[in-house]
């Protein structure tokens, strides 16, 4: 069988076939991994094609190995993607550098007016250096020196304000002479991002083969689902993402929230106490799948607000559907890993609200006492505090409680000194400890409502 390129599309069904075929790569982005081939490329493909406007050509960058470039530059960036059963070609990426390639020199390029990033959560630190964000700031040093214009940065990535926590790490790292020019030449919105987007497999890769009749080594599986909300705040020109569907809004952060705590907490829930492999096998399991409507209706939603007129009924009923999704092999262990850089924003943040209304969020200390174990118990831990968080497996639910909230950049010093917060997880560990997951669902009442 012969590899994908713009030479072999030919043989793939018309229906399969590229949106657009970008002239002018207006847009870089950070960390093309498999999320930005299946959403912010697919929207930008698409806002080509209604537009008719070819300016918005992807160059993507990989920082840390040659994988992705190695992979897509034989198939002149071209890749697949499958969502249920339909499959498409995507062309608007049209280059991809490798760690060491120019980055500065295609930041600093005239015709590049957006940056995005999708850098994982771990990725929003200034240290130890080379950091993408460092990356970043001497392609905006370069940029600045060139003259070349305004500037819009988006990070696209599971954090609470994204926008504003990358402006603030780039501004940490600038000179006063760039940090003026950043100012004044670029924006950095906040997004709300969601498509779920597994790790492709071998066997992904052999099913696109056989769907498009060419090898496809840069293929991603994901959901029919997608949605970008992005802040309406862009320094100069833009791809027509809102004619592809992204919603631009003044202010993401209902949708972020909602998005973070419900989907994002909900996936970490199933990561930490299902025991399940894979997030669709957790939601065949009736006990879980009631645990996790309680966690979401008692404990998330009430900390939710600015949604007058949507409807999060619905919202979170389609959550458990897309989660339930067999098509998905979403891997478990994909969502656990670095734990520490997820749990602030998708569950502890919720759990401040609800401690500070005076109620207990039993449904998240109970997550949280699940990561607890998982990170004393994981033979290999996948965290950038592995280090620390590792401890002694046989040690009381009280004593470990004790060493990991005292983990700042994790609990903050409040959740570390909140007695009933430390109570519920105390509470939750002892008995996951003695009984298990399942057991311990079961006996807390958690079944179906
Ligand atoms: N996959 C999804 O379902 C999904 C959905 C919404 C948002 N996201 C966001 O996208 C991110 C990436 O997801 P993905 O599925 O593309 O993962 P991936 O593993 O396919 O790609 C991760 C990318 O981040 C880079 N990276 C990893 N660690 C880094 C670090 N410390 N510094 C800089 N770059 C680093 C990698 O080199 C790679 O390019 C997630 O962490 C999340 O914030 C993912
Ligand atoms: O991508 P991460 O590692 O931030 O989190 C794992 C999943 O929760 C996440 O990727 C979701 O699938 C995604 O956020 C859905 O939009």
């Amino acid at each position: 069988m012969v590899r994908l390129s713009r030479a072999t599309l030919s043989r793939i069904a018309p229906a399969a076939r590229p949106l657009a075929e970008p002239r002018v790569t207006g847009v870089v982005h950070l960390g093309i991994g498999a999320f930005h081939r299946a959403h912010q490329a697919v929207y930008t493909e698409r806002a080509m094609a209604a537009t008719g406007d070819d300016r918005w050509g992807i160059c993507g960058a990989s920082q840390r190995s040659t994988d992705v470039a190695d992979r897509l530059r034989p198939q002149d960036c071209l890749y697949g993607v499958r969502a249920g059963d339909e499959v498409r070609v995507v062309g608007s990426v049209r280059d991809v550098l490798a760690p060491g390639d120019d980055l500065a020199a295609r930041l600093a390029a005239p015709e590049t007016a957006v940056v995005t990033l999708t850098i994982t959560e771990k990725g929003y630190r200034r240290d130890p250096p080379p950091t993408a964000i460092g990356r970043l700031v001497s392609g905006l040093r370069a940029r600045a020196a060139a003259d070349a214009g305004p500037l819009t940065v988006i990070s696209c990535d599971n954090l609470p304000d994204n926008g504003a926590t990358l402006a603030g790490l780039v501004a940490e790292l600038c000179e006063p002479a760039l940090l003026e020019w950043v100012g004044q030449n670029v924006r950095f919105p906040a997004t709300m991002v969601d498509r779920i987007v597994p790790a492709t497999t071998r066997a992904d890769l052999d099913d696109m083969a056989a769907r498009l009749g060419v090898i496809d080594l840069g293929a991603v599986v994901t959901e029919p689902f997608a949605q970008w909300v992005i802040e309406d705040s862009f320094a100069g020109e833009r791809p027509a993402w809102d004619r592809a569907g992204a919603l631009l809004v003044g202010d993401v952060r209902p949708y972020e929230r909602m998005k973070l705590r419900l989907l994002n907490g909900g996936h970490s829930a199933i990561a930490y106490l299902s025991g399940a492999a894979h997030v669709s096998e957790a939601m065949g399991d009736a006990a879980f799948a009631g645990f996790l409507r309680r966690l979401m209706d008692d404990d998330l939603s009430p900390t939710l607000d600015g949604l007058e007129g949507f409807d999060l009924a619905e919202y979170k009923e389609s959550l458990l559907t897309r989660f339930a999704n067999p098509g998905l092999r979403h891997r478990v262990a994909q969502i656990a890993a670095d734990g520490s850089q997820k749990l602030p924003q998708r569950l502890l943040d919720p759990a401040r609200d609800r401690l500070a209304g005076g109620h207990e969020p039993r449904w998240i200390a109970l997550v949280v006492a699940g990561w607890m174990r998982h990170v004393t118990t994981s033979r290999e831990l996948d965290d950038p505090l592995a280090g620390r968080l590792r401890g002694d497996a046989t040690a009381t639910a009280a004593a470990t409680v004790n060493r990991l909230l005292a983990i700042e950049e994790v609990f903050g010093a409040d959740l570390r000194e909140n007695r009933v917060f430390r109570a519920l997880v105390t509470d939750g560990l002892e008995r996951l400890n003695a009984d298990g997951a399942a057991a311990t669902l079961r006996a807390l009442d958690a079944g179906p409502p």
